[in-house]
């Protein structure tokens, strides 16, 4: 069982090695956000891993601030959304948002389908301290609980699949129904994970080839 300095000293042994971000991501099972805040952590400056990353690292890094910055086009994003989860013979009856950034628009998404919200903080945004294994992620008492609903799930993007695995568990856990997710970016292109199918706006594909 890993606690944060594991990780952290982990982290910082496979950047010595001239290991992307990503692929520490990987490694360790975490986003790449996450890997770049454990290296952050390790002490290791930009200059010991840049030169390594930028040849290796194949991430992109998403801005979709001219959507959120603007109520009007973060609610015709977020009926784009609801309009690919629309067609679900359980019709959930919640709305489930990751934080931060999935809950405006699952906000959008649960007024569209007219159902109930939730918002999920996953154990990523809870790691200052103690064991990850014992950190768990939670549901915001301040908007309705999964339990006993048909839910859907809203995020802006998957880049590892972590968050949003973790979010279905959480829903089982609690005794909810993740019928299906929907994302605005999608950099795995995934059809399904744990068996719940996603749909996203956009899937990023990298394309290998020419020079
Ligand atoms: O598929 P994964 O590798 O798990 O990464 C995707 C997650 O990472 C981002 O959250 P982040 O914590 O970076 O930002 P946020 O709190 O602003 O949503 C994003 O909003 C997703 O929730």
């Amino acid at each position: 069982m890993k606690n944060v300095d594991d990780l952290i000293s982990d982290a910082a042994s496979l950047a010595n090695r001239g290991v992307s971000k990503g692929e520490i991501a990987d490694e360790l099972n975490v986003s790449r956000e996450t890997a770049s805040w454990l290296v952050a952590r390790s002490g290791l400056t930009s200059q010991d891993t840049q030169p390594e990353d930028r040849r290796k690292s194949h991430d992109i890094h998403v801005d979709w601030n001219a959507i959120g910055r603007d109520s009007t086009r973060l609610t015709h994003i977020g009926n784009a959304m609801a309009n690919m989860l629309s067609d679900y013979s359980e019709e959930p009856s919640l709305t489930v948002g990751i934080e931060k950034a999935g809950t405006p628009l699952a906000t959008a998404v649960a007024q569209k389908l007219d159902t109930d919200l939730a918002t999920y903080t996953p154990r990523k945004h809870q790691w200052e301290e103690g064991d990850i294994e014992d950190l768990g992620g939670n549901f915001s008492r301040n908007f309705a609980g999964a339990h006993g609903y048909n839910c859907y799930i809203v995020d802006d993007t998957i880049t590892s699949g972590t968050t949003l695995r973790e979010t279905i568990e959480a829903i089982n856990d609690m005794g909810g129904n993740p019928v299906a997710a929907a994302v605005l970016i999608d950099k795995q292109g995934v059809e399904s994970i744990e068996g719940v199918p996603v749909h996203s706006l956009i899937d990023i594909v990298p394309v290998h080839g020419g020079s």
